[in-house]
This record gives C-alpha cells, structure tokens and sequence, in this order.
C-alpha cells in the first residue's frame, strides 16, 4: 500500500470530519495529502484550520492526482457530482462512496469510472466506535482495497460485505442505529426528570446504564432475553414496565422503523421518494 495516499474529499459535512479526523489520528496519510472540497468555502476553511488539510470549493480541482476520491455528499446532491466529475476520475484511483442508497452501478456510471467502494459508517465513528459496512466493485485492486479498510478501520470496525444488498440493510440498522439509540436515552432522560431526578443525574444514570448494558451483552456473549430475564423478578418492576413496552407495541415500532429505513435508502437510490408514512 502507498504511503501517504492522496485523498479527495467531495462534501465536507459530518461524515466527511469524521473520516478526516479518523484518517489523522491512525496516520493513514498526513493532512496535506488531504484534499477537502465543499460548496462553502468556510466549510472547508474551518476543516483547514481544524485538521490543516487542503480545502476547495471547486470539486475538481480537489480531486487532482487523487488515490481515493470520497463521496460524502448528501443523496439528493450526488447527481451534481456526476456531472462535474464524470469522466475526470483520476485512472489509477478508487471511489469510495458513503452516500446512502447510491449503488454502485449508479456510482460508477454517473462518474464513468468502474473502481468504486460502497460503504456505510455511522456518527460514532466521530470517536472512532462507528461500524461500517462495505462492499467493492470487481475492478478494485487488492492495495485499493487494504487502502479503504484502513481508513474504515479508523473510524471503528468495519464489515466487508460480499453482496451489496447488505448495504442498504446496513444503512437502515447501523448506519441509521444512532438516531434510535439517541431518541430511546433522550426519552429514558426524560421519564428520569418526570419521576423528579435532577437532568445531569438522570443523563449519568441512563448513560451508565446504557454503557453497562451493551459491555455486559459483549462480555457475557449470551441472549439479549437471558440477561433481561436477569433483570426481571417475580411481580417485580421490570416485568411491570416491560408489560407496558410490549403493550404499546415497542418491538413492533423498531422493526417497523428500520423496514421504513431500508425502503428509504432503496427509494434514495432511485432517486425517488418512499411512500408517504401511512396515516
Ligand atoms: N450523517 C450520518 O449519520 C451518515 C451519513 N451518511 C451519508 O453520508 C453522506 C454525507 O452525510 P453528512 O456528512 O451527514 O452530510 P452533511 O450535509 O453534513 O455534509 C455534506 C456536505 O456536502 C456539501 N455539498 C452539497 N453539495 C455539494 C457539492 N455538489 N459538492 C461538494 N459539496 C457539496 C454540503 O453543503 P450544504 O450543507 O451547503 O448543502 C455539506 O457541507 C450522505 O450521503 C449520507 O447519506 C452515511 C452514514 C451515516
Ligand atoms: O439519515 C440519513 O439519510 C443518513 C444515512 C444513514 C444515517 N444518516
């Protein structure tokens, strides 16, 4: 693998630091080999001042003598990328595609380049805990391939899939994961300030008791319903509030949630709107 590849960044939003700073902190390559091109060039003067890297306003300019091209532009702006790149895909590079739904048929002919990766990280990888799920085009080489999982591995774990339908199943369950876990501890929080908890001790209590759950889990490598039947005595609290979990169709509300993700990131990569959430 080369040292110190040249990386272009297209869209400098969330993601996008998330990776550069992964990238940094694991010395993939150093901060002037980063190229980071976005709409707003305070966008990208901020990551400058932030992480040194280049920062650009004109897409292809960034992409100059690139050894990887990231796409991490939102959807519904990924057709404007084709147009200013097709073509222009450095030849000996690989793209490396974030974009949900975006597959990789779609990638490699909007860009006509036939070297892609499409992957699907998650917000943790801001603290290099993410998970990413990912899967390559026939055309990657094998260094393009120890390339991109090295700048996976620096964002967590990574999980590389043989068959690409597995990507948009991902997007729905560990790409979209934060914002369940999210809404589940700010509701946790907030039934904490209900019953009378100050919110600093109810935010410390849900977070630790999220935390011990998932180590626990990890640790004990048993069924999630073993170590909740652990929790739940007799007559007890537990099986009183798991009554009303069930009651209100809890389980049913989270399959629910992330089926309408998965059609979302198909739909997304039609380039079309799922259905209207039913009344
Ligand atoms: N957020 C998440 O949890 C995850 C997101 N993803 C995927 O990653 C991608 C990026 O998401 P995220 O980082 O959250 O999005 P952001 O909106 O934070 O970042 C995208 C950036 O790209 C800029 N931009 C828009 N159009 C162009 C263009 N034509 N050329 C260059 N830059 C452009 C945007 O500017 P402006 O804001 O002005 O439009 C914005 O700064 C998405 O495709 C998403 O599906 C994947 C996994 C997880
Ligand atoms: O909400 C979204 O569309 C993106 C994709 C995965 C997580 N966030």
């Amino acid at each position: 693998m080369k040292a110190n590849p040249t990386i272009a960044i297209i869209g400098s939003g969330v993601m996008a630091e998330a990776m550069i700073a992964g990238i940094l902190r694991q010395k993939v390559t150093t901060a002037d080999q980063i190229c980071a091109a976005d709409i707003r060039d305070e966008r990208v003067n901020e990551l400058h001042d932030l992480y040194g890297i280049k920062p650009f306003t004109d897409n292809l300019r960034a992409i100059e003598g690139a050894d990887v091209v990231i796409l991490s532009v939102k959807p519904q702006r990924i057709e404007s990328v084709y147009t200013a790149l097709k073509g222009k895909i450095p030849t000996g590079a690989v793209v490396l595609s974030i974009v949900a739904g975006a597959s990789i048929s779609a990638v490699s002919n909007g860009l006509l380049h036939p070297a892609v990766i499409r992957a699907m990280p998650n917000t943790p990888a801001q603290i290099g805990e993410g998970i990413t799920v990912w899967v390559a085009s026939p055309a990657v080489r094998q260094d393009q391939i120890d390339l991109a999982r090295s700048i996976l591995t620096a964002l967590g774990q990574e999980v590389f899939a043989d068959e690409e339908e597995y990507l948009d199943m991902a997007t729905a369950l560990s790409g979209t994961g934060p914002a369940y876990v999210f809404l589940f501890m700010e509701a946790m929080i907030d039934a904490g300030v209900h019953l009378g908890f100050p919110r600093r001790i109810s935010e410390q209590l849900v977070a630790q008791t999220l935390r011990g759950s998932v180590d626990f889990f990890l640790g004990a490598k048993a069924h999630p319903a073993h170590l909740r039947n652990q929790v739940t005595s007799p007559g007890g609290t537990s099986a009183e509030a798991l009554y009303y979990l069930e009651k209100a169709g809890f389980r049913t509300a989270i399959s629910r949630a992330v089926w309408a993700a998965y059609e979302k990131s198909k739909a997304l990569g039609k380039g079309k709107n799922s259905e209207a959430p039913e009344k």
